[in-house]
């Protein structure tokens, strides 16, 4: 059907008025100029181009980072909370503090709903009002920073009487109502003139700047482009809208950037998410089908695909050497890491690169998971990539498959495997590399120095990344990419005059990551890399729940600890000591350092050995240091949060926390979760050097679940990092991350991309569908 789209037309004055153009189909009205807006100056035209928005669909898929609430309907602050707030700049300073020291300190008045009682005649009917002030501050450190002049040019960035909103974490100051800000954001919604805004009871939407756009200037023009949307711009047919529940994407873009009420944003958002799921599955859908001769071999795949219980390989189809390995195992898999390892043993048996996601809990046992996987494609004669996020653990990774091997015996089919990272020695490094690019070695366990350039494997079929949140999707991306090209590269080379090379020898490798964090990491990988998921939600049998206790870092919450730490030696335990620095600072006084700890801590516990392990000791000492406590050579080791991921000492039974409060939630569960990996019971003590933490911190005393965790961790730091820095403006970002159902969008996306390719393999009747799908990004499997 065509649609009326308003096509630009300049006049003498500048302005853009629009005329008519009836050959564009609606659906790819999203894709017109934005000058079609009407009445945008040629100026705004250009500085749009300048900051990106060259479509309609570009501006408007800028969303609201947050909605202001004019009303400041929210009763009650408490110290530490993520405020969004509206209010009048009272004052702006710039205050040279020292000779290298300055602050600007900009103090915003707030008329919030009052909720203790009052007597006043006033508040007789109980809706009394009452004025907060947000001081929100910014400091600088050096000389530079002290000049009259810089500081006026602060000052006046702020204007008095401006009607702001302002969003950060609030902490009381002595004075009642009188709250300080530290980071923040602030954006002006009205100056002083207009007084009308207090008239508007619709969450009021606040966008992130882009390239010099003011946010209300962006906002003014977002509302223009709304108005001039056409109804019919959505290439999802009703039918599947319908199915799942959304609503229509005209109505999302009007209902995300003018909602009525916070509901309909959310109502509008989740379908925006849904487009974001729905299409990645479709493509991705799409090109394997593509890539299918036979009907009966594309129903085939959709079958598999809407039956997840048949994509399974069980222990009888793997190959002898995974099975061999499974002898091996001290245990027997829980019933969820056996489903994970058929899950993923029979994803890469499949002729299409895999590109999955491991997640289960600190401690669940991915790691067993990961080298069986590893086995099946050295089983079939190819090679495996173990890439982990720090030294300490690959070097712990190795060692254990080592041992684990060497139960093995003289069996022919063991597989060689090495260590390489950044002090792997030259000479062995360079025999390494030739003997992954010979195939000689068929498995090898490193940082990521293995995706650097002169790393070359002969056929690397699998690619482990162990994330644990540290590595990011870029990273990972590359990573791929140079071992795809390497993998590639050498075995042309190696088998050019080879013609009977089956071709997917090469084939772009398997990529497995694995993290214990579900969030915010596996929505941006749904979001953002195509990626199948893969749980363990089940603990090895006999873990007993590690008891957690909250204590403040006074003099006596320190001998208390002291105490409980001795009974433990006593009763032969072994105790982590966590700090948040290495050495004392002068900033910083009130942070313990593990360094400067050491002495004391040796004095104090006497007849037990102290080892300290930090991230700036050399390797071969970090080593020495794991291996000394976990042979119990030393009973108590210092450390940093080095030992935050994947250390695994399945004896160490306690675990203390100094200044816990400089510690994110998500964080301290996953250091946590180095102690409670064996069968004894466990603590981890939380020491907090302020008051103010207790109440953040008691969420952990409460749950041992992750997934729980990292939703309390995102509501308490506010939503300024949803997907972390590089994502976020992508999808709106809400004070409320409603991320549990964004995990159900995902699956109902991949349902309805199931439902359309039932109906039309090539999406021959769903024209709309297709060219929107070219429209986004690259149809690209990773690795292709
Ligand atoms: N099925 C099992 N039965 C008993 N112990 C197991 C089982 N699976 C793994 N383990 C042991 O549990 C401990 C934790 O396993 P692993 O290091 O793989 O956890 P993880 O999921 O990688 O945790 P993290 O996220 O903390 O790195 C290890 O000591 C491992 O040997």
């Amino acid at each position: 059907m065509d649609h009326e789209v308003r096509m630009e037309e300049s006049s003498s004055e500048g302005v853009h008025k629009s005329r008519v153009c009836r050959s564009l189909p609606s659906v790819a009205f999203l894709d017109a100029s934005i000058s079609c807006i009407p009445g945008l100056s040629k100026r705004q035209c250009h500085q749009l181009e300048n900051c990106g928005f060259h479509t309609l669909r570009k501006l408007l898929n800028h969303f609201p980072r947050t909605y202001a609430d004019l009303q400041n309907a929210q009763v009650g602050i408490d110290d530490g909370q993520y405020l969004i707030s509206v209010g009048r700049i009272l004052s702006s300073r710039g205050v040279r503090a020292s000779y290298s020291f300055s602050f600007l300190e900009v103090v915003v008045g707030c008329e919030v709903a009052d909720d203790e009682p009052q007597h006043t005649i006033d508040n007789i009917d109980g809706g009394g009002k009452k004025t907060i002030y947000l001081h929100l501050k910014k400091f600088f450190r050096g000389m530079r920073f002290t000049s009259q002049p810089f500081l006026k040019i602060l000052e006046d960035k702020h204007k008095l009487g401006d009607f702001v909103c302002v969003s950060g974490k609030v902490k009381s100051m002595s004075t009642k109502d009188h709250y300080e800000m530290r980071e923040y954001n602030i954006d002006v919604l009205k100056d002083d003139e207009d007084s009308s805004i207090h008239l508007e009871e619709r969450p009021y939407p606040i966008y992130p700047s882009k390239g010099g756009l003011k946010p209300s200037s962006l906002r003014n023009i977002i509302a223009r482009a709304v108005q001039a949307l056409a109804p019919d711009v959505d290439p999802i047919p009703k039918e599947i809208t319908q199915d799942f529940g959304l609503l229509d994407l005209h109505d999302a873009y009007i209902r995300i950037h003018q909602p009525k009420h916070l509901e309909e944003a959310d109502s509008a958002r989740r379908r925006l998410i849904f487009d974001e799921f729905f299409y990645l599955q479709l493509g991705r859908l799409f090109q394997m089908l593509e890539g299918l001769g036979t009907r009966m071999e594309k129903d085939g795949l959709l079958d598999k695909y809407r039956k997840p219980e048949l994509n399974a390989l069980y222990m009888e189809d793997w190959s002898t050497l995974t099975k061999k390995f499974l002898k091996t195992l001290p245990y027997s898999l829980t019933s969820s890491q056996l489903s994970a390892v058929s899950e993923i043993i029979w994803d890469i048996k499949r002729p299409v690169p895999m590109n999955r996601l491991l997640q289960g809990d600190v401690g669940c046992g991915k790691t067993v998971v990961a080298f069986l996987a590893c086995m099946e494609v050295i089983g079939s004669g190819y090679q495996a990539a173990f890439m982990v996020p720090t030294e300490l653990l690959a070097i712990q990774h190795y060692e254990q498959l080592l041992n684990l091997l060497e139960s093995m015996g003289e069996d022919q089919s063991k597989p060689a495997i090495a260590l390489l990272t950044g002090s792997t020695p030259l000479k062995q490094s360079r025999m390494i590399r030739k003997a992954l690019q010979t195939g000689d070695i068929s498995m090898v366990i490193g940082t990521h120095s293995l995706i650097s350039e002169n790393v070359e494997f002969s056929a690397l079929r699998l690619a482990v990344v162990d994330e644990q949140h540290r590595f990011g999707v870029i990273q990972r991306g590359r990573f791929n990419s140079k071992l795809c090209f390497s993998s590639l590269s050498s075995r042309m080379a190696a088998t050019s005059s080879d013609a009977s090379s089956k071709s997917n020898d090469y084939m772009a490798p398997h990529i497995l990551a694995m993290s214990a964090t579900p969030i915010p990491r596996t929505l941006a990988l749904a979001l953002y890399g195509d990626v199948s998921l893969t749980q363990i939600t089940d603990l090895p049998p006999g873990r007993i729940p590690i008891e957690t206790h909250i204590i403040e870092g006074t003099s006596k919450g320190f001998e208390d600890v002291y105490t409980m730490m001795l009974d433990e030696l006593e009763a032969e335990g072994k105790v982590y000591l966590v700090y948040p620095v290495i050495e004392q600072s002068e900033q910083l006084p009130q942070l313990r350092a593990a360094s400067a700890d050491l002495e004391a801590m040796s004095d104090r516990f006497r007849g037990y050995n102290c080892g300290l392990l930090h991230g700036k000791m050399k390797s071969d000492e970090k080593d020495e240091a794991l291996r000394r406590f976990r042979s119990g050579e030393t009973h108590i080791l210092l450390s940093t949060q080095v030992i935050e991921v994947g250390v695994d000492v399945p004896d160490a039974s306690m675990m203390v926390v100094m200044n816990a409060e400089r510690f994110g939630i998500a964080q301290l569960h996953q250091l946590r979760g180095r102690v409670g990996r064996g069968t004894r019971k466990s603590k981890c003590i939380l020491l907090a050097s302020t008051t103010s933490s207790l109440n953040r911190l008691k969420v952990l005393e409460k749950s041992s679940d992750g997934f729980y965790l990292a939703n309390a961790d995102l509501l308490l730091r506010g939503p300024g990092d949803l997907l972390g820095k590089r994502q976020s403006g992508h999808i709106p970002e809400f004070p409320i991350a409603r991320l549990e159902i964004d995990g159900n969008i995902l699956q109902e996306a991949h349902a309805a991309a199931l439902k359309i390719l039932g109906d039309s393999y090539d999406l021959d009747q769903f024209p709309a569908l297709k060219a929107e799908l070219s429209m986004r990004q690259p149809l690209c499997l990773l690795g292709d």
